[in-house]
């Protein structure tokens, strides 16, 4: 709703009260429509201002009402009323003007801004662009390349730069609400008429067709399939070409076409699930709201190779006293170098001071005795973790938590090296790891519920989005990359070749395909993985060779490794790279031999594998596994599977996450072709419906919201 108020006599003033951050329900606009009405009603009343409660002035149109039917007065007529008042309206800014609430901001005749408010139109993260005449204003406020730029990127801009690009009028460092007051009574009375940005004629730079075209080129290169950017680049064409009425039309026409699209849905759900993962839970009911983190002043990190640097980084700049360990002597003088070089980058790309003074180095393990919290981040090798476990135990203060980083080692066979299992817990960094938003935090059936609450809240401070998991191998990102590798390799015996699979990958909008992929993360890494499992036997011969454990296995991987080809640190994997280190991709003519003779050699016959099979059998089987994984309680719900794909694989964000799309897709259609592909390839791995899908699609494909209910039934009649 909206309050009004008298304020020195002469001002009426409208304060949106919709926490948590004032978005335009239908009830905030029906009171804005009723607020404006009154004060223009009252003569006493000169002129008005119009702010947001508890510091924050509006967080744009508000996205829990998306799905339901429209209610109360339309967005458009309201800031045209405002825009149209013949007292002048001055929005006093404070916090946030996002979306709708900058779109609001700017049907207002003035703008103060308190100087720490960020604003922005952020609609293009949603799928949407911004609908209330935003794609018009602007343009004509601050000029066709800067409006390009909020619009099609969302980026949130400081105060200062809203001044200088000319969307507010002035900036405050006091309070902006009292700022508003005292600007509204000085402009009492003069002419508005300069004031009505609807009003402005769109500047019309010479070079308009190269601007937009080199928009377009920008947006096509980034967007990687979803349509928002494209389309907020046609709406503020029109602001250039249509006069203001007809560019409002434009802009409802291109709305509604993303308001209805899927995209739009995908987006706004991976919005609440990037949220919902805060609200954690454990399989043996451990809870975010019961379970209180400690507090952790001192921080180490054990092993400062690529990922140990990675997050000594993330937690110097989070503000951590940090000690970084390192045994070998030339290792931790590299590491120094590079860890200084990250710091300094980051410090000048985010204009902040540096934290140099923020890490010690040192060579012994000793070192760490008084720190709160230690990130062991050694070779991925679970004698020397445990290892270094039981001198972590050892050394550590009383109640000083003790976490990993593994990509997929099991958290409960290191905690059992140590004196208090409970402290014990994964923190699963995603390469490069000061760069990479997403964490897995993965709890053992022995970490105390303190401890998983204080390294969800170490993630955030780091700046990451925390995921918390159950204790598997692979967790669950690797565990679901697994199946999607599987038929990969299966699709090139049968005769796909790897720059097919990736082609179908990229798109559906992954950023890279799993082979290029698989290039860049190195294939040695999964070799060592296969060899420690026992998969990997480079005597066997015939049929035993494409066979473990019963079922088919792809040796293709572990072949291309014993030729040394580890992707692109080799120049040499999946494609050829003109030089080792080299990052292009070309298709590789001596991969393609290779493939035939191995083929020839194991007796299969090249068949014509269509777009659809790659796509079908690489992304249900992962999301075959993201059912099990639920069904197993080592994910809480589809947000977090979903969070985890999206922020740490690549997932296209337009598509909601793998669990989202297969409710897209429907659940029975995904149960139906996993089923079809199972009868034609029995002995592949990966193809069989798990029951949590089986009984979901059976239960008529109901909203991912609810799936909840449907997983924690079994799991509470145990
Ligand atoms: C039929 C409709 C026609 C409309 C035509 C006009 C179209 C206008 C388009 C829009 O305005 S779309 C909305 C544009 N605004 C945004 O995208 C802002 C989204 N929010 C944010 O970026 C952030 O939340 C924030 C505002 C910067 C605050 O960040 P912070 O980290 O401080 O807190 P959060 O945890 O993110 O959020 C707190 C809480 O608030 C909920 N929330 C935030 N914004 C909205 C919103 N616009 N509508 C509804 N709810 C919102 C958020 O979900 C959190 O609650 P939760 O319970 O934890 O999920």
């Amino acid at each position: 709703m909206a309050l009004y108020s008298r304020v020195s006599g002469s001002v009426g003033m409208i304060t949106l009260q919709n926490p948590p951050v004032n978005a335009l329900s239908a009830a905030v606009r029906q009171g804005i429509v009723d607020m404006m009405h009154r004060a223009l009603s009252e003569p006493e009343v000169k002129s008005v201002v119009i702010c947001g409660q508890n510091g924050k002035f509006c967080g744009g149109a508000d996205i829990r009402e998306f799905g339901a039917k429209m209610t109360g007065p339309p967005l458009v007529p309201m800031v045209h009323l405002i825009e149209a008042a013949s007292k002048p309206v001055v929005a006093a800014i404070e916090g946030i003007a996002l979306g709708g609430g900058l779109e609001l901001a700017l049907s207002c005749h003035y703008r103060i801004a308190h100087s720490k408010a960020t604003l922005g139109f952020p609609e293009v993260a949603l799928g949407l662009l911004p609908g209330a005449g935003g794609t018009q204003r602007l343009p004509r406020l601050i000029g066709v390349p800067a409006a390009l730029d909020l619009i099609t990127t969302g980026r949130h801009v400081t105060a200062a730069e809203a001044r200088q690009l000319g969307i507010v009028d002035e900036v405050t460092d006091l309070n902006a609400v009292d700022a508003a007051v005292k600007f509204a009574q000085s402009v009492t009375g003069k002419s508005l008429d300069a004031r009505r940005i609807s009003t402005y004629p769109c500047p019309r730079p010479p070079d308009l067709d190269a601007i937009f075209e080199r928009a377009m080129q920008q947006v096509r290169r980034s967007a990687r399939g979803a349509i928002a950017p494209g389309t907020c680049v046609q709406a503020v064409h029109a602001a250039v070409t249509l006069p203001y009425a007809k560019g409002m039309e434009r802009e409802r026409e291109l709305f509604s076409l993303l308001f209805t699209s899927g995209q739009a849905r995908a987006l706004q759900y991976y919005f609440f699930a990037q949220r919902a993962v805060s609200r954690w839970s454990t399989a043996n009911g451990a809870r975010w709201d019961t379970s209180k983190p400690r507090p952790v002043r001192k921080a180490a990190v054990i092993g400062l190779g690529t990922m140990g640097r990675g997050i000594t980084v993330s937690l110097a700049q989070a503000g951590f006293s940090v000690v970084a360990v390192e045994t070998q002597e030339q290792q931790l003088s590299e590491a120094k170098q590079a860890v200084s070089g990250m710091l300094e980058r980051g410090a000048k790309r985010r204009g902040v001071p540096l934290a140099h003074d923020k890490i010690k180095y040192s060579c012994s393990v000793q070192a760490v005795a008084d720190v709160d919290l230690v990130i062991e981040a050694v070779f991925e090798d679970m004698a020397l973790k445990k290892t270094v476990f039981q001198q972590l135990s050892a050394i550590c203060k009383p109640g000083a938590l003790l976490c990993t980083n593994t990509s997929g080692l099991d958290i409960d066979e290191l905690a059992s090296q140590t004196q208090s299992p409970e402290l014990v817990v994964g923190m699963h960094f995603f390469a490069p790891a000061h760069v990479m938003q997403l964490l897995e935090v993965v709890y053992g059936p022995r970490s105390s519920p303190e401890v998983v609450a204080t390294a969800m809240q170490m993630g955030k401070k780091m700046g990451k989005v925390s995921v918390a998991v159950g204790n598997c191998r692979g967790f669950v990102g690797n565990r679901m990359l697994k199946p999607y590798l599987e038929q990969a390799f299966f699709l090139l015996e049968e005769g796909a070749t790897p720059e097919q699979v990736d082609q179908v990958l990229e798109e559906f909008g992954f950023a890279m395909g799993v082979f290029k992929v698989s290039d860049l993360s190195g294939l040695d890494v999964g070799w060592k993985v296969r060899k420690s499992d026992g998969l990997v036997s480079p005597a066997s011969t015939g049929t035993s060779a494409r066979i473990r454990g019963g079922s088919r296995y792809s040796p293709l991987g572990d072949l291309l490794c014993e030729r040394g080809r580890f992707g692109q640190k080799t120049g040499r994997g999946w494609f050829q790279y003109d030089k080792p280190g080299g990052r292009v991709a070309k298709p590789d003519p001596w991969l393609h031999g290779f493939l035939e003779e191995y083929r020839a050699q194991h007796g299969l016959v090249a068949r014509r594998i269509d777009h659809q099979e790659v796509l079908e059998r690489c992304l249900y089987a992962l999301i075959n596994e993201g059912f099990q994984i639920l069904q197993d309680g080592i994910a809480a719900g589809p947000e977090d599977i979903d969070v985890i794909y999206v922020l740490g694989y690549g997932w296209p964000r337009h598509r909601g996450g793998p669990m989202f799309y297969a409710g897209q897709v429907g659940l029975d259609k995904v149960v139906e072709r996993l089923e079809h592909y199972q009868q034609i390839h029995p002995d592949v791995p990966g193809l069989q419906p798990c029951s949590l899908l089986r009984k979901l699609a059976a239960s008529g494909n109901p909203a991912i919201h609810k799936w909840r209910e449907v997983i924690q039934k079994p799991r509470s009649q145990l």
